[in-house]
């Protein structure tokens, strides 16, 4: 069974949502305030520790009803039934979608081609748990006898992205293993990090879903040469641990079947971090932390499959993004977190949100009319403020935002966490409210400034306002809150996937450049340039000339 193919743009909810917009796309965000007291209660979602307030959106109740209406349309409720329930959505790969099986409760059952899932899925964690127990008591030694202290991922995409950035997130949880990433092919990444290291006391995973990779497998190997400066052969089996659905693979590298952690062909590499490709998690944080991560992103998923569209946080946040998208023309969304903890957030959901729906073929292999794929950047508040909020204040550009922030800082110090929460609230209402020319002369006037200077300056300090952000307000960065709010950006990929009538769940576009470059190291290694276009000639040989 497979997902609907609805064309959004023939429905007749987008043929009124359009018209909606050419009524709405003058209205100002100070407007809607001002005309109705209630909106603020009006667009809030509460759910455990979360409060979601979208009311600086440019929406009213009827667009929110008419983006529903979509949703319904273009068969989400009958999708989300498939992607819990394991059919195979992702089509083009012949494969379910199932992470959320990496964190169902334990007892229940799940069956994929016959056999129950869950029962895998379950061994694995138990595996991670004695795995992760006995290498952070110092139980699991290295070759000289030692404990181990360090920890080092090998993988890149989704085998990097997620543990990089839950690793980095809950490092206030973390206890004493230091856990290093290394994932560019770029030899300076593993040399400079193989730098600080010590063979004895350090433990690889080598983490890849399809054990093919090319930046890990030459991470992977340029480390086992290193430690084999040290160590023995046989050694590798104490150092090395391998996450991978490739077994067979794994055992010519040496990897002892005991260090080997299996995962599976129905979960993305970008949706991996539940899998035991979070194993570097785990061993930082613990088992209990992990799967408290895990359990956090449980209650978002039952939140997702159970409650309304209007009261649904992942399908509100998806079909406002399809708003800005579709109707307002935007082209990117931004992800600001108030919490430095939170800084690789944005590189996390780049690969989530865009290697999943930087799509244009639609389900049924037709290009589409519209566009789809946000484009995500963004950086922690309040460092982006002093960066880029130029252009999201003053810019030509319409950048929708997300801002996340916490109450209750993790080190506990209220005089920092009021400056960064005034700032985190300051932000979301001067880009709603703006600034009107009345607003600024009158200020210039109270600085004492003449007309003719006033009237010179104005142009340049007047903010325009009408920037839609949605503000997430979480209790405190913790392990389950994490979890529910990564859970929570995978749904939204999910829901605008099934809007915009596309495959989320496979990536054909990053094929091309990998097979060119597998050429062009050919020839590299030959000292040739090959058969290219002028362009790639000549910079191949600039690149190939002795410097003069
Ligand atoms: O885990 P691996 O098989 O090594 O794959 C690592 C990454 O490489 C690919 O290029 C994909 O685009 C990613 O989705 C994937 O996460």
């Amino acid at each position: 069974m497979s997902l609907p193919k609805t064309d959004p743009t023939r429905t007749e909810s987008w043929k009124l949502l359009k018209e909606h917009y050419a009524a709405l796309k003058s209205e100002h965000l100070r407007t809607l305030f001002s005309e109705d007291p209630g909106r603020a209660a009006q667009f809030r979602i509460e759910w455990g520790e979360f409060l979601i307030d979208y009311s600086k959106n440019r929406i009213t109740p009827k667009t929110m009803d008419l983006l529903q209406r979509l949703a319904v349309e273009c068969g989400l409720e009958e999708a989300i039934k498939k992607y819990f329930e394991g059919d195979r959505i992702n089509e083009t790969e012949d494969r379910a979608v199932l992470h959320t099986a990496l964190r169902a409760a334990s007892g229940n059952s799940l069956y994929l081609d016959g056999g129950d899932i869950m029962l895998e899925v379950e061994a694995v964690q138990k595996q991670m748990e004695t795995f992760s127990n006995a290498v952070i008591r110092g139980e699991r030694k290295g070759y000289t006898g030692k404990a181990f202290t360090d920890v080092v991922n090998i993988g890149i995409g989704g085998s990097d992205l997620g543990p990089v950035m839950v690793t980095d997130a809950l490092k206030y949880y973390q206890n004493h293993l230091n856990i290093h990433f290394v994932s560019n092919v770029d030899g300076d990444h593993v040399y400079e990090i193989l730098r600080h290291l010590n063979p004895e006391t350090t433990l690889f995973i080598v983490v890849s879903k399809s054990f093919t990779t090319q930046e890990t497998l030459t991470n992977a190997l340029t480390i086992k040469k290193w430690f084999l400066k040290k160590a023995t052969e046989k050694d590798v089996a104490l150092h090395f641990a391998a996450v991978s659905t490739n077994t067979e693979q794994i055992s010519s590298f040496g990897i002892s079947e005991t260090n080997v952690f299996p995962m599976w062909d129905w979960v993305g590499g970008r949706f991996s971090l539940w899998s035991a490709v979070g194993l570097s998690i785990c061993l930082g944080i613990g088992y209990a932390n992990f799967s408290e991560l895990l359990e956090g992103a449980r209650g978002m998923d039952r939140h997702f499959q159970q409650t309304p569209f209007e009261r649904n946080i992942p399908v509100v946040l998806g079909l406002l993004s399809i708003w800005y998208n579709n109707f307002f023309g935007a082209e990117t969304e931004a992800v600001i977190p108030y919490s430095q903890y939170l800084q690789h957030l944005p590189a996390y959901l780049q690969q989530g949100v865009m290697e999943s729906n930087g799509k244009r073929a639609d389900r049924n292999g037709n290009a589409v009319t519209y566009q789809t794929g946000t484009i995500i950047w963004g950086a922690p508040g309040t460092n982006s403020q002093h960066a880029f909020f130029q252009l999201i204040h003053q810019g030509t550009k319409l950048i929708p935002a997300d801002f996340i922030g916490f109450k209750k800082p993790l080190h506990g110090d209220m005089d920092h966490h009021h400056k960064l929460m005034a700032n985190f609230f300051a932000q979301t209402e001067a880009l709603m409210n703006g600034k009107t020319p009345e607003e600024v002369a009158a200020e210039l006037r109270d600085q004492g400034l003449e007309e003719e200077a006033v009237a010179n300056l104005l142009p340049f300090k007047v903010f325009e306002g009408n920037k839609p952000t949605n503000t997430l307000l979480i209790e405190s960065l913790t392990p389950a809150n994490l979890g529910a709010l990564i859970a929570m950006y995978e749904h939204k990929i999910f829901v605008q996937g099934v809007i915009w009538n596309i495959f989320s769940y496979d990536q054909w576009g990053v094929e091309l450049g990998k097979q060119l470059a597998k050429t062009i190291l050919v020839e590299l290694q030959r000292s040739s340039t090959g058969n290219h276009d002028s362009s790639t000639v000549q910079l191949m040989s600039a690149y190939q000339s002795p410097q003069a």
